[in-house]
């Protein structure tokens, strides 16, 4: 954390970036050009059957990528919400005579709304368990398009599909389906810089640190797993237009697990990568055709094949390009000036920002905090202490949400808190960093910081991805590593992380601000310039609540001190007092 050196204000140009669409231009004109080539080149109906299932599983896989890859949630059931929209495009057409436009925007919507459905009731379980109910679904929709043979057709399949009007040759709706392609693509793409794309990836990396950053987390997967669901329909809708012909068998758990391995070939966190794996998955066994003379020498190949890119890039072929890239950009990237940081804490209550009353929290029998009153004053830094295992990180974590009271009642400037859930208490102002760092790995620094910039509630940040960079740049020059703003945060010691965490929870502009041991793990220079940083912190007039056992940095630093022991407070008031009361004395240093 060495001798951070911008940190003066300075008089920063506005950050202003070219419009989205002049920057992504060489994409859309690619696409172009890919469109009108499958709508002009001539080819046999081998190539344009690969072509087309190509396009359409690769769309189905771009919605692996927003599930697993943004949001790191598992879906073993792509193929289930494939065939619903199949099927609803295959059934709808030609048994209802509906038209081909409605049937796969119903197809859309049923895979949507399964999917949304699946998510509410199994998204608050996770890992293992979430894999399991997915398998499930695909269990379950497999064999009702088996058995359902008044619904489904049964076994034989559904044939005699139409296409829409406008694209009724092979040719027309191959060049179509690439359209839809380069669209979904481009949409995926882009998901991941919106603030809906952010919420997601810091759900993968951090729950936690997710929602106290205020990130609803179990509304961001919903919405991850309900778009992966629309897409998946999405693609089997156009699937069923283009081959006319669907059966069960093309959507059973297999080709789920065909789908999964397409992303994770290509790589999961793109949908670049998504379009190379599916590309790969589809053209490697037509590539390897020439050995199935000989049995089981396909499979074996085509198998290591796909262990050796796994084994040497485990996040994929395009996870292993980006992350080349990424820190290559970081070196090169130019870092915008930023101007100084503001903090304007809010101010709706009286003198006292956090009124804690009677707070408790009990695991099972222990009493890890019992009946305990703090009232934290605004502006100053107030410092609860107390040997280890004595409940101040547990305190910390009752306050800000991430354990339900088992009694008490806590007031954030005039606002009862006691039962928001950890995203509505950050939206009410409170910001936090942890003893054990929680930053999001896979993102760099700024990405970190503008995360705590969007904060819902944030006064300080105007509208547009270009005013929350300037917010995040203000915060991380404030604490001294502007200039590595685009760095990755794996290149970061800990103490500079330490460092960005705290910003991260400054560019919220909070109204109390959190903070569990921060000079843990620092050396003395580190300790001091820690030391200085929450001195200009308090200068702006933000109220800090700090846990910390290093006594010198907690006497210089607060001015008003709780201490407690067995969970229970034993002494509360002036810093310089309470130090010196015997039951402190003798709750650090044993009594005789
Ligand atoms: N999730 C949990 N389940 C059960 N017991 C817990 C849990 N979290 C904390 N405890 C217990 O509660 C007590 C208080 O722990 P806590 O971490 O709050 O103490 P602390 O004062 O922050 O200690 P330290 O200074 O070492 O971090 C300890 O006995 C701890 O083992």
């Amino acid at each position: 954390m060495s001798a951070p050196s911008d940190n003066m204000p300075i008089p920063a140009p506005a950050i202003r970036s070219k419009p989205l669409v002049i920057r992504h231009l060489p994409y859309f004109i690619a696409a172009a050009i890919l469109v009108v080539l499958a709508a002009n080149m001539r080819f046999d109906g081998y190539v344009h059957n690969i072509l087309l299932q190509a396009t359409t599983f690769a769309i189905a896989v771009f919605g692996l990528s927003v599930v697993l890859g943004l949001c790191g949630q598992i879906n073993l059931a792509q193929a289930a919400f494939f065939g619903l929209g199949a099927y609803a495009v295959g059934l709808g057409t030609n048994d209802l005579h509906l038209s081909f436009w409605l049937c796969l925007v119903g197809g859309c919507v049923i895979s949507l709304l399964a999917g949304a459905f699946l998510g509410m009731s199994t998204l608050r379980l996770g890992g293992h368990y979430l894999a399991m109910v997915t398998i499930s679904f695909q269990q379950i929709v497999t064999l009702v398009m088996i058995n359902a043979i008044w619904l489904t057709h049964g076994p034989d399949g559904v044939s005699n599909i139409k296409r829409p009007d406008l694209f009724q040759t092979s040719q027309s709706y191959l060049a179509f389906c690439v359209a839809m392609l380069a669209i979904v693509g481009y949409l995926v793409w882009h998901l991941a810089d919106t603030k809906l794309g952010r919420a997601m990836r810091a759900v993968r990396d951090n729950e936690l640190a997710a929602g106290v950053n205020g990130i609803d987390v179990f509304r961001t997967k919903i919405y991850a797993f309900a778009l992966c669901a629309l897409l998946g329909g999405l693609a089997g809708g156009l699937f069923a237009g283009g081959f006319a012909y669907v059966s069960p068998d093309q959507f059973s758990f297999a080709e789920s697990i065909v789908f999964l391995t397409m992303s994770l070939l290509g790589g999961v966190a793109s949908p670049i990568g998504s379009a190379i794996g599916t590309g790969l998955l589809i053209l490697i066994p037509e590539w390897l055709r020439f050995l199935k003379s000989v049995p089981g020498l396909y499979l074996a190949i085509y198998g290591l094949f796909v262990i050796l890119i796994i084994r040497f890039m485990p996040d994929g072929i395009w996870g292993f390009v980006a992350d080349a890239f990424t820190r290559w950009r970081a070196k090169v990237k130019a870092v915008p000036a930023a101007a100084a940081l503001q903090l304007k804490p809010a101010s709706i209550g009286g003198d006292i920002v956090l009124e804690v009353t009677g707070l408790s929290k009990h695991f099972g029998g222990l009493k890890a905090v019992d009946g305990v009153d703090i009232a934290v004053k605004r502006g100053g830094v107030h410092a609860l202490i107390g040997p280890n295992g004595s409940g101040k990180t547990t305190t910390l974590n009752v306050l800000s949400g991430l354990y339900e009271a088992t009694a008490g009642k806590i007031v954030l400037d005039g606002t009862d808190i006691t039962h928001m859930p950890p995203h509505q208490r950050t939206a009410s102002g409170l910001g936090r960093t942890f003893q054990n760092i929680r930053l999001f790995r896979s993102m760099t620094a700024l990405e970190n910081v503008e995360i705590g910039a969007e904060r819902p509630g944030n006064t300080m940040v105007g509208k547009g991805d270009d005013a929350l960079t300037e917010r995040a740049m203000e915060a991380l020059t404030f604490v001294g590593l502007g200039s590595r703003a685009n760095e990755l945060i794996s290149s970061f010691s800990y103490g500079h992380q330490r460092l960005i965490e705290i910003a991260r929870a400054l560019a919220s502009n909070p109204t109390l601000l959190l903070l569990d041991e921060p000079a843990a793990g620092l050396n003395s220079t580190e300790k001091l310039e820690l030391h200085e940083l929450l001195k200009r912190i308090a200068a702006q007039g933000l109220t800090i609540l700090i846990i910390d056992h290093d006594m010198t940095l907690v006497s210089e630093a607060a001015q008003h001190i709780t201490v407690l022991n067995f969970g229970r407070r034993i002494a509360d008031g002036e810093s310089m007092a309470v130090l010196r009361h015997p039951d402190v004395v003798s709750a650090y240093l044993g009594s005789e």
